[in-house]
């Protein structure tokens, strides 16, 4: 069995991100060396974050961390909530012009008087290790070289490591944001997998879910997956991160939690993420594959071989 999954006594195995991400990261290292010796220095990855949100502050913070432990250089632009549009644009403009930047990430959501498609258009596409960009998002549905969006990344690397072949298994996403559900509907099609997206407005879901063999729940609701939507066998991947009140663990006290109720679930299925410690470390493990491969295509070399079969 591989470090990823963890078997569980009377329960489905447990799909480890964390220990999953920690070989992409080794993955993204050795990229960062085969890399540094022809581009003349480390790969880059600019990260900008605007506003005061706690817990977007603690994924960054995160993100910095791996970078800098992966060998490549990380900067960190921090704005307030009251940056005009047009200063985050011109901030955008500047990472673009700068040859040293690879890879360029601004923090989702950003405050409501900013433009949110405005500031991911400015990306140039060749530094856009998000995948945000129209061109990234042409480029996944036309099945032409590019830049993939890094959680449904995640996503389609834990299934293959659950499962091998995906070839023919039924997935149902649960949410079509540009960020999660729709590039992952289109990467499990690139798997040949049947794949349906379901959303705010699907009648029956649980019905629906009941025939899934992949179940991808990113949709933003505390538990809203129950143990009997779950078809028998299935594997489950739960993207949600939700901080919901513990008053269990102290007056104040908040706990982190996916959009699947995992103590159902996992009595159903067979292979499961949890969350803390399942899809969302795998996210920050492909930005990193993703700022080495942007790297090696911006100085015209092919994908290091570490990178290049993930
Ligand atoms: N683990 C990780 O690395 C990451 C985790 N996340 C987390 O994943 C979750 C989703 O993120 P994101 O895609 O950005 O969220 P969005 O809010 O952009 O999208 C949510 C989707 O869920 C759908 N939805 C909402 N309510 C229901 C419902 N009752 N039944 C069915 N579908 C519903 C919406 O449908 P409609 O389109 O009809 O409105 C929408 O498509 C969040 O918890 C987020 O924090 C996000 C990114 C990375
Ligand atoms: N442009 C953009 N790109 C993103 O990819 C993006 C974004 N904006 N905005 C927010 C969401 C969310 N997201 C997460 C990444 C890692 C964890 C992660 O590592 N979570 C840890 C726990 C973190 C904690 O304890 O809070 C875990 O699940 O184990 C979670 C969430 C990326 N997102
Ligand atoms: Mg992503």
């Amino acid at each position: 069995m591989s470090d990823a999954i963890k078997s569980v006594d009377g329960a489905a195995s447990l799909l480890d991100g964390k220990a999953a991400a920690a070989l992409i990261d080794s993955r993204a290292q050795a990229g960062v060396e085969a890399l540094s010796g022809p581009l003349g220095r480390a790969p880059c990855l600019a990260v900008v974050l605007v506003g005061e949100d706690p817990a977007s502050h603690v994924y960054v913070r995160n993100k910095v961390k791996r970078t800098e432990a992966s060998g490549m250089r990380s900067i960190e632009i921090k704005k307030p909530a009251d940056l005009s549009e047009d200063a985050l644009v011109a901030i955008v403009e500047d990472l673009n012009a700068d040859p040293g930047v690879d890879g360029i990430l601004v923090q989702m959501p950003l405050p409501d008087h900013i433009d949110s498609r405005r500031v991911i258009e400015t990306i140039d596409p060749d530094k856009d290790v998000d995948g945000l960009t129209a061109a990234s998002a042409g480029r996944l549905v036309q099945g032409a070289p590019g830049l993939r969006p890094c959680t449904p990344s995640g996503c389609v690397w834990l299934a293959r490591e659950a499962l091998g072949d995906l070839s023919g298994l039924h997935v149902v996403v649960i949410g079509r944001s540009i960020l999660v559900g729709k590039p992952a509907g289109l990467l499990f099609l690139e798997q040949n997998c049947t794949v349906t997206l379901a959303h705010s407005r699907t009648k029956d879901l649980p019905g629906l879910c009941a025939s899934a063999d992949i179940l991808v729940a990113a949709v933003g609701r505390p538990e809203m997956v129950k143990g009997e939507w779950i078809k028998p066998g299935a594997t489950v991947l739960d993207v949600g991160i939700n901080r919901i009140d513990a008053p269990e663990r102290g007056e104040g006290k908040t706990r982190l939690v996916g959009d699947v109720n995992f103590e159902q679930a996992a009595q159903k299925a067979a292979f499961i993420t949890p969350v803390p410690g399942g899809v969302g470390p795998m996210t920050i493990g492909f930005l990193l594959v993703n700022t080495v491969r942007a790297a090696a295509a911006r100085a015209g070399l092919d994908y290091p071989a570490a990178v290049a079969d993930l």
